[in-house]
């Protein structure tokens, strides 16, 4: 562990100076894609135009014989493509995969001055992202690159979530974490087959109105999720660092997909994974603020002046801890306005109908 005198030093000579402060653009959808495939490859270009984030992944999903085809694809796309505003991220393969020292040197040396972020799978502890940290340093020094790559942790292993409060403070590099719903089934030894969402047999039921227990009785799915993303989102609030929900596997299900995502925004991730071109409009939908709820926080904002003391609005009482949370929402919906004026127009309709 870096004591806390030298946690901003870079960790090679010649090695940019590590951020401070973690950048907050927009990231609602990490946009995964296959760059060795190409017939996604060719879709990237505009894709590139409806995401908040584009990533070339390396790891799980792509062949073990395709793994060279997807780098060497990441690398080209990079160099030919400038994506503007829209950042370019990439998961690499696992720390104890025959692949992932070419992945970094390759990626970092060929196409460092390109890429936003590191998204490293697996991570078990502190110690894995100390590794990554280290050898980014000496790879950004030696391509002579003057902006730090940012990392990103999948939760994903039993140990992961363990760890996870280490994990989010490991390195200034740390940009986020994003829960990995099936390789952390698999390594908990749960019993559910699915990629993230739900589970019909993970439910409560009311209790029996008599003494009859074989009567019908109502029963509520629960969220399989809950515990490990409330947790992931302390760790990383109390870090400075950004909470995403993953992968949703069931592309059809468009209305689950929707609803797992909202759950997650709700309990304060800024974004989730689009797998496939169908979850981009969900994710963007869902990780941007309501105008209703805009329209609320920005009215209550205005009517609580300096912000201290207690007030009645329509019957609700609010008071320094509830203009903070207005001000999570209103502070959200205009970065996003910012870079869409669409967004900026139904937030100001709906604001100017609650404040004239
Ligand atoms: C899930 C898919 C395999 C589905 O692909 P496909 O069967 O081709 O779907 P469609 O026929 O509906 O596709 C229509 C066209 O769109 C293109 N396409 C599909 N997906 C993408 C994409 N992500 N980006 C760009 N373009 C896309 C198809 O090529 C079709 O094109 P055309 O024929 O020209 O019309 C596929 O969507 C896919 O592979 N998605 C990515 C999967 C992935 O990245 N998985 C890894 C992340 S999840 C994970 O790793 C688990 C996690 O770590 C954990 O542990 O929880
Ligand atoms: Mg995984």
């Amino acid at each position: 562990m870096r004591s806390p005198k030298d946690f901003f030093a870079p960790l090679a000579l010649g090695a940019p100076a590590p951020v401070r402060e973690i950048p907050v653009t927009p990231s609602r959808m990490i946009h995964f894609f296959d760059p060795g495939n190409e017939k996604m490859a060719a879709k990237v270009p505009d894709i590139a135009k409806k995401v908040d984030v584009l990533l070339g992944n390396l790891e799980d999903a792509v062949r073990a014989d395709r793994k060279e085809a997807a780098r060497a694809g990441l690398v080209a796309i990079a160099k030919a493509n400038d994506f503007g505003k829209t950042q370019l991220w990439t998961r690499v393969n696992s720390l104890d995969s025959p692949w992932v020292l070419d992945d970094l040197i390759t990626l970092v040396t060929e196409i460092g001055d390109k890429l936003d972020v590191i998204m490293v799978p697996k991570v078990e502890g502190a110690q894995d992202i100390h590794y990554v940290d280290r050898l980014l340093a000496q790879l950004e020094a030696r391509a002579g690159l003057t902006k730090p790559l940012l990392v990103h942790a999948i939760l994903e292993t039993a140990s992961g979530v363990a760890n996870v409060e280490e994990i989010a403070g490991a390195s200034p590099r740390m940009q986020g974490i994003s829960l990995g719903p099936a390789d952390l089934a698999a390594s908990r030894r749960m019993k559910t087959t699915r990629v993230g969402g739900g589970h019909p047999g993970y439910l409560v039921r009311t209790d029996p109105a008599g003494e009859d227990l074989t009567e019908d009785r109502t029963t509520y799915q629960q969220d399989l999720w809950h515990y490990t993303v409330a947790r992931m989102v302390d760790a990383c609030a109390m870090h400075g660092i950004l909470p995403y929900y993953g992968p949703f596997g069931d592309i059809r299900d468009v209305v689950a997909c929707e609803d797992q995502f909202r759950n997650a925004f709700l309990l304060g991730c800024v974004g989730a994974w689009s797998l496939h071109p169908v979850q981009i409009d969900i994710a963007k939908k869902v990780f941007s603020p309501s105008p209703s709820d805009v329209a609320w926080a920005r009215r209550v904002i205005a009517e609580m002046g300096d912000g201290t003391g207690a007030v009645m609005i329509d019957g609700k009482m609010q008071d320094d801890a509830s203009v903070k949370q207005c001000r999570v929402v209103a502070e959200l919906a205009d970065a996003l306005a910012a870079d869409d004026p669409e967004l900026a127009a139904a937030y100001d309709a709906a604001t100017k109908e609650v404040l004239g």
